[in-house]
């Protein structure tokens, strides 16, 4: 998608994705994941998800990245917060306590950056995404994130002709082809969920199923 589509989202409130809860699937699998207490989870294409607080809450710190300055500011006011603000390469970096967000272009986030992030989660990040812009999401910039990074990964599937994305349908196996080089994936959770996505119905999707993938990444292979 370009920019654009997404500045403007943001400008008209068409903020659909926005939940204001944490994802049930977050609460339900982080432990598991494993990601190491206190380490910093990289969030992308973060919105203002009250997820970030919630990693916060539970002792980590927090890197997000996100296009839109609504968005950004818009999640520090509603946490009553006054973040500090500092320009780098990566765009405008706004910082409160453990919560860190840059707005700027994911795709512009390089491994010195990522380095630090010894975890990721990723919900309505890769689904925002088009094809082609998948491709190099999975393949460039998971590929910056460090050996031994554990991730917690949302996913929605249903028949690709139903409906236009955003949110697109990412199959299991193009989650693997994008990552099974670097990471390890496995399914934790694959959900049913048409009946309680109503706007999916209505546009004619037939089925609707929301799956959790755990992901750790693989150590740099020798030589
Ligand atoms: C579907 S929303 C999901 C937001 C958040 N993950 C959530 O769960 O509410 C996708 C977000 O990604 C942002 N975005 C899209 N492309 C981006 C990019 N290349 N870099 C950073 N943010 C991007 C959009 O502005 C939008 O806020």
């Amino acid at each position: 998608m370009h920019p654009e589509f997404w500045h403007q989202r943001w400008q008209e409130g068409r903020i659909g994705f926005h939940q204001e809860r944490i994802t049930p699937l977050l609460e339900r699998h982080w432990d598991g994941v494993g990601a190491a207490p206190g380490s910093r989870v990289f969030v992308p294409l973060a919105g203002k998800s009250l997820d970030m607080a919630w990693l916060a809450a539970r002792g980590h710190r927090v890197l997000g990245v996100e296009l839109s300055r609504l968005a950004v500011e818009g999640f520090f006011e509603e946490h009553g917060l006054v973040p500090e603000r500092r320009e780098s390469r990566y765009g405008i970096h706004y910082g409160a306590g453990d919560i860190e967000l840059i707005c700027g272009d994911a795709f512009g986030l390089d491994a010195d950056l990522l380095a630090g992030c010894e975890a990721v989660f990723d919900r309505a990040a890769l689904i925002a995404l088009p094809e082609d812009l998948r491709r190099p999401y999975l393949g460039e910039l998971y590929a910056r994130l460090p050996a031994g990074c554990r991730g917690l990964l949302v996913t929605l599937e249903y028949p690709p002709h139903e409906k236009e994305g955003p949110p697109f349908p990412v199959a299991e196996a193009e989650v693997r082809a994008g990552l099974e080089r670097d990471w390890r994936v496995d399914v934790l959770e694959r959900r049913d969920i048409l009946d309680r996505e109503p706007r999916f119905a209505e546009e004619g999707v037939t089925a609707l199923a929301t799956v959790a993938y755990a992901l750790q990444r693989l150590p740099a292979p020798e030589g």
